[in-house]
């Protein structure tokens, strides 16, 4: 089962304006698909980020694994850090530091999945079952909110609409619930006063008693706002998603603040984690297989937080089916993802690269897909038009930053802001 030919194509698809932290999401939204065939005719499929310098390390990575077995993941990953000379990192800088070795992890992960999705198919069998088998029959996932503008500056308002205060949160709480069926509240944070994010806490609360609640301001406080915040929501978060920035300053909110700390950003490769366990910084880690190195390194990582009593979800950025896919298959297999995991699904609203059908939410879960491999075909159509867009959408990196300076010049995105 050797590798014959590996196709890499970036595309593009339509996001609206979510704020976060950094700034807000530009109009469109840049993946890479990763297309692996053997010399036996198997097809696997992976997706990762679509930024240019990421792409370009993809497209090196791809000519040099032409030949190597599927089953050979240590020389993949060889071949791979190999070429991975310098750190790449993301302009918007929400998930956290880059490194050498997060920066190798990032690329070899598409790879990794598509081997995955081929192994699976060879034996008829979920990559699920590859995975150590699934302990659960659907994965959950968070409504995921985001304050944001009713639509693109020029362009028409948004199915969504705007949400730019606690009433325009709840009302789209509802229309997510409503239309996914999620049992957990997700709100991404960190774009007004503290203060106004917590009265939208404590509006979702009010609305839906008995959703789980977490809230995520990518680091943007102090380590004395944050444990104001934290006393402020003491009994109504399940957990706060990165207050702070930096293990240290997580460790000194963790001490005092009443529920656990989640990150996405101060652990974010395998070197993070002794001294964030030496310090106790957090309670949950947010994985996410598209910086953690794949699958296989992902359950690993689920194993090493075990053992240290840290429990696990799952970050998310835009993503298409493929990563929805590969997501569930792994959160099925983890017995210590504890809580629902993130995913940007709703805002894609539809649009994906795999055809309909394999992947659906029943009551806020994606039910395991059940054939084999990662159980998703790609919509060829779909990747032919999506390619198109991303040779004229006129982006090749997501900048939230400098697409918010656009309309509000002296926006910054320093640390602490509050
Ligand atoms: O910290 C997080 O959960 C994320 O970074 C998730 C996404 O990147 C989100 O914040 C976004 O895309 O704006
Ligand atoms: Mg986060």
């Amino acid at each position: 089962m050797n590798i014959r030919e590996i196709t890499v194509t970036p595309v593009a698809f339509r996001d609206p304006p979510l704020l976060n932290a950094a700034g807000v999401h530009e109009p469109w939204a840049l993946r890479t698909i990763v297309e692996v065939v053997t010399d036996e005719g198997l097809s696997g499929l992976g997706e990762t980020y679509g930024d240019l310098a990421h792409l370009e390390k993809v497209r090196t990575a791809a000519k040099a694994l032409i030949g190597l077995d599927v089953h050979a993941q240590n020389e993949i990953y060889s071949r791979v850090a190999a070429l991975v000379g310098d750190v790449v990192s993301d302009l918007h800088g929400l998930t956290g530091a880059a490194t050498k070795e997060k920066s190798v992890d990032r690329v070899y992960s598409p790879f990794e999945v598509a081997c995955l999705d081929i192994r699976g198919k060879a034996l008829g069998r979920p990559v699920s079952d590859l995975l150590g088998g699934a302990v659960r029959e659907a994965v959950p996932y968070s409504a995921y909110l985001f304050y944001k503008w009713a639509g693109h500056p020029g362009e028409a308002d948004d199915r969504f609409g705007a949400a730019l205060d606690p009433e325009g949160i709840v009302a789209q709480a509802r229309l997510l619930i409503e239309e996914y069926g999620f049992r957990s509240i997700k709100l991404k944070g960190g774009v007004f006063e503290p203060s106004q994010e917590v009265d939208a806490i404590l509006a979702l609360r009010e609305a839906f008693p008995s959703h789980p609640l977490r809230l995520d301001p990518n680091a943007v406080w102090s380590v004395e706002t944050s444990l104001e915040v934290a006393r402020a929501l003491e009994g109504t978060l399940e957990y706060l998603e990165d207050p702070t920035a930096g293990i240290e300053d997580m460790a000194a909110v963790a001490a005092r603040a009443p529920m656990p700390l989640a990150t996405n950003m101060c652990v974010v490769t395998f070197e993070h984690l002794p001294p964030a366990i030496r310090q106790g910084a957090i309670g949950v880690l947010l994985s996410d297989h598209h910086y953690w190195g794949g699958l296989e390194r992902s359950v690993q990582l689920a194993r090493l937080c075990e053992t240290f009593g840290i429990s696990l979800s799952m970050h998310s950025n835009s993503h298409l089916g493929i990563s929805l896919a590969a997501m569930t298959h792994l959160a099925a297999a983890v017995p210590n993802v504890a809580t629902a995991c993130d995913t940007h699904t709703p805002w894609q609203d539809g649009q994906d690269v795999v055809a309909p059908g394999a992947l659906r939410f029943v009551d806020g879960a994606v039910p395991v897909p059940k054939g084999p491999g990662l159980g998703v075909e790609l919509d060829r159509d779909a990747l032919a038009v999506m390619h198109e867009q991303y040779l004229t959408c006129g982006f090749t990196a997501r900048d939230d930053t400098s697409y918010m300076r656009r309309f509000n010049p002296s926006f910054t995105n320093t640390r602490p802001r509050w």
